[in-house]
């Protein structure tokens, strides 16, 4: 089986996602934030967006938790902005080498409006709504090179969860 990392701007139904489809699949299921630094917690919280370097170690410690699976199926969410990111969630440190065929991404893809609602809407969350800006202007869509399955927001979660699970019938990782 495969690690699925979900991705996409604060917001956009990563945590609720991850939820629902680790309970389908029977495994586990990983937060990004729990690999933040107190110091990224409170930058964000203060509404400062993080730069490149403040996302690598947290970056390179979800690296080393999907290493960590060791094969097993298992969820990450994390939000994955730039192309780059992506690559050091595969290799790590090691750009040239690239360790995880079975790394597939699930991007969850919405227009400002409706995650300005939903963020606007949602209580006990250290993420400033404000951010939201920074996040979409940093955020670089996965490419077709990438394997990556595009979800829109706009659907229920039900219906998210199942065209995931879908997918994964179809390419006989499930
Ligand atoms: N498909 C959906 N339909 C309706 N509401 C949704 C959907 N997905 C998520 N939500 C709601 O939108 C809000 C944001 O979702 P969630 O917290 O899962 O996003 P996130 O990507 O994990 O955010 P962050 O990266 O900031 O932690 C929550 O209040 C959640 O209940
Ligand atoms: O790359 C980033 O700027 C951060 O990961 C944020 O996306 C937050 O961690 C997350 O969205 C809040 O839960």
């Amino acid at each position: 089986m495969v690690v699925l990392v979900i991705m996409g701007v604060s917001g956009s139904g990563k945590s609720s996602v991850a939820e629902k489809l680790a309970e389908k699949l029977s495994c586990s299921s990983k937060d990004a934030d729990e690999f933040h630094s107190m110091e990224n917690k409170k930058k964000m919280t203060e509404g400062t967006p993080l730069t490149d370097e403040d996302r690598l170690p947290w970056l390179l410690a979800i690296h080393a938790h999907i290493q960590s699976l060791h094969g097993q199926t298992g969820i990450v969410t994390c939000s994955a902005l730039k192309k780059m990111y992506r690559k050091i969630l595969l290799n790590g440190h090691d750009k040239s080498i690239p360790r995880h065929s079975d790394v597939l991404f699930f991007y969850l893809k919405g227009s400002y409006e409706l995650l300005a609602e939903r963020l606007s809407q949602r209580k006990n969350h250290f993420m400033p709504p404000s951010l939201l800006k920074s996040q979409l202007e940093t955020l670089e869509e996965p490419d077709d090179s990438e394997k990556c399955l595009t979800l829109d927001i706009s659907e229920s979660l039900d219906s998210i969860v199942s065209r995931a699970l879908h997918y994964l019938q179809s390419c006989g990782l499930s």
